[in-house]
Order: C-alpha cells, then sequence, then structure tokens
C-alpha cells in the first residue's frame, strides 16, 4: 500500500464541471503568453490532460496541439514518473510559447519531469493539490491532499440503495 492512501474525501466531477472548469482555466490564460499574448502549441499530458487540452484549445483557437506521454500512477499507487512518448521537438523547442496542459497536479512529479525538459514552457492544470502547487503556473480549483478526485472518465452510472431500506 503506498503512503498516499488512504485518502479520506473523494472529490466526485463531473463532465459538465470539468468542462466549466476547464473554460475557466482556458479564460484565464488567454492573452498571457509571451509573445503579444499569444499561445503558439499545447502539449497535453496524456492521458487526463487530453480533455481539458481539447476544451482549451477550442476556447483559445490553438490549432497545434501535441501530446507527452507521462506515466506514474497505477490505480492509485505511484511510483516512479516515466516518459513514454515525446511531443515533436522541433514544435516544442524549450517549450516558450507553449502551454502544457494536464487535469490536475499530486505530488507535482509529472509536472517536474516535463517542467526539467521545457523549462520555459507555461504549466497549466485545472485542478491542484497543495504539494504540486509551486510545479503549476496557472490552475482553477485547489484541493486538500488527502482528497482523491474522480473524474468522469474513469467513472459510471451506478444504483445505489435508498438512505432508508423498506422491510
Ligand atoms: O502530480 P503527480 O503526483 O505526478 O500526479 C498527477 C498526474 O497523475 C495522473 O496521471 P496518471 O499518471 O495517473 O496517468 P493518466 O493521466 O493516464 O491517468 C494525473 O492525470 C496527472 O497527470
Ligand atoms: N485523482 C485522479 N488521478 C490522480 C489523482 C487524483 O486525485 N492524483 C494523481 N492522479
Ligand atoms: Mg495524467
Amino acid at each position: 500500500m503506498s503512503e498516499r492512501l488512504p485518502h479520506e474525501k473523494g472529490f466526485h466531477v463531473s463532465w459538465d464541471q470539468v468542462h466549466r472548469d476547464s473554460r475557466a482555466l482556458a479564460w484565464r490564460l488567454d492573452g498571457r503568453g509571451p509573445d503579444n499574448g499569444e499561445w503558439k502549441a499545447i502539449v497535453a499530458i496524456t492521458r487526463g490532460g487530453m480533455a481539458p487540452a481539447m476544451i482549451v484549445a477550442r476556447e483559445l483557437d490553438i490549432r497545434v496541439i501535441d501530446t507527452i506521454s507521462v506515466k506514474s500512477y497505477s490505480h492509485q499507487d505511484q511510483s516512479e514518473a516515466k516518459v513514454l512518448k515525446a511531443p515533436d521537438p522541433e514544435m516544442i523547442g524549450d517549450g516558450r510559447g507553449v502551454l502544457v496542459i494536464d487535469d490536475l497536479v499530486d505530488s507535482g512529479k509529472t509536472l517536474e519531469l516535463v517542467r526539467e525538459l521545457y523549462p520555459n514552457a507555461h504549466f497549466a492544470t485545472v485542478y491542484a493539490k497543495p504539494k504540486g502547487e509551486p510545479q503549476v503556473d496557472t490552475f482553477i480549483t485547489g484541493v486538500s491532499q488527502d482528497t482523491w478526485i474522480f473524474f468522469p472518465w474513469d467513472m459510471a452510472l451506478q444504483y445505489v440503495e435508498p438512505y432508508r431500506g423498506s422491510d
């Protein structure tokens, strides 16, 4: 069992909530790129960053989008973060003018790794836990470290028993 567990609280995020929060992230980033306020491209950290990246790209009219694949968790257990697939080096350069987007920052290990590779990129997440906050330049909603965020792509609607059972 990892030292990260147990998470005392669960924060369940619906598709609608991710959509609203990702839009809010886009609006916060608008006009803040390094060259005349413009962002030249988005790099989504797969897989969780792809949904917010799509929404931000649509809001800010960014058409150049690539991915970096970083794997650091198996279910709720964390292991060493590894880059499994890197973005096009010609496009990303040292990261200037590029928005790197993820769904959340938790320990900050994933972003730390990507930051080392692209120190001049701007790092943005929708949600952030306190340990990871130093690694993120812009985020929308903070949650406590002992909260596990449940995303809609990991969930399904399920029957639950009524609070007061019948005889
Ligand atoms: O700040 P950290 O402690 O590094 O954790 C945050 C990362 O962990 C999750 O990804 P995960 O590695 O589980 O892969 P996934 O996006 O494919 O689900 C999440 O989507 C972030 O990318
Ligand atoms: N929720 C989902 N995935 C995660 C989390 C979380 O709180 N932390 C790291 N990966
Ligand atoms: Mg991820």
